[in-house]
């Protein structure tokens, strides 16, 4: 029995005729913390999808610690119900309550447990969000481009909250991303999906604390902007 959070072992996803997933493997390790990349379109959402166990046309070998909560780009809060009763909403054990509060605490919300959704920003919804899948105390998390939608500065204040939250509860992490410089600021591991599989596999080795001006973090960005197909003269840019 494998000890990992997460193995995948020749996963397929079709739709028609077209294989979106083609036999991919990737393993991720309990407290490790892995970043994908991919360009628009490369499955990395179905992928994900398959993951959260919302995708029974999927194909192949899938173990996931069983224990496991999904945030997507948008925050999906319920409107109907206050911020506090969203994070406890099916939440079981003992004492929800104290233990959402506890949660909306760690992600510094305490002032908005009584709020209702819509008048949240977009990073606050996205707060309640992450303390909603962090209640759950799970094993693997797995995020969908969580950050996407906000802006520079919320996404800044958020990437050190994440890693924060991920220092302190240590799941297993998949967080799949567009940002390559978000991959190489927050993960352990980088890897790229292209024609279905992984194809570039990179173990995230800079100096703490990471700096996207140091020049071992620019070559890394630089590997994986030429992995992508980004074309040279934006990765010149970059660089
Ligand atoms: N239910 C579906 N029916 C048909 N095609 C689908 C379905 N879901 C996804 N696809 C196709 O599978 C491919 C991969 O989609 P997916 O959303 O996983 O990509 P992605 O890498 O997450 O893209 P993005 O970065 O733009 O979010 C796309 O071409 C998409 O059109």
């Amino acid at each position: 029995m494998s000890t990992a959070a997460i193995d995948v072992r020749g996963v397929r996803r079709r739709f028609g005729a077209r294989a979106v997933l083609d036999g991919l493997d990737l393993t991720v390790a309990p407290d490790e913390f892995v970043a994908m990349l991919g360009h628009s379109g490369s499955g990395k959402s179905t992928l994900l999808r398959a993951l959260a166990g919302l995708d029974p046309d999927v194909e192949g070998s899938l173990r996931i610690r069983p224990r496991r909560s999904v945030v997507f780009q948008q925050p999906r809060l319920l409107p109907w119900k206050r911020v506090l009763a969203n994070v406890t909403f099916g939440l079981g054990g003992p004492r929800p309550r104290e233990r959402a509060l506890a949660a909306l605490a760690e992600v510094g919300l305490t002032g908005h447990a009584r709020a209702w959704p819509v008048t949240l920003s977009g990073g606050e919804a996205q707060r309640v969000a992450l303390a909603r899948a962090l209640v759950r105390e799970p094993d693997v998390l797995l995020l969908d481009e969580p950050f996407g939608a906000l802006d520079a500065l919320t996404r800044l204040r958020m990437h050190v909250l994440l890693r924060d939250l991920c220092a302190r509860h240590r799941p297993a992490v998949l967080f799949v991303t567009h940002d390559v410089d978000e991959a190489l600021l927050l993960a352990d591991r980088v890897v790229v999906l292209r024609d279905g599989r992984i194809s570039l596999d990179r173990t995230v080795e800079l100096p703490a604390p990471r700096r996207r001006t140091d020049t071992a973090f620019a070559a890394l960005r630089t590997a994986l902007l030429r992995e992508l197909g980004v074309p040279e003269e934006i990765v010149e840019v970059t660089a």
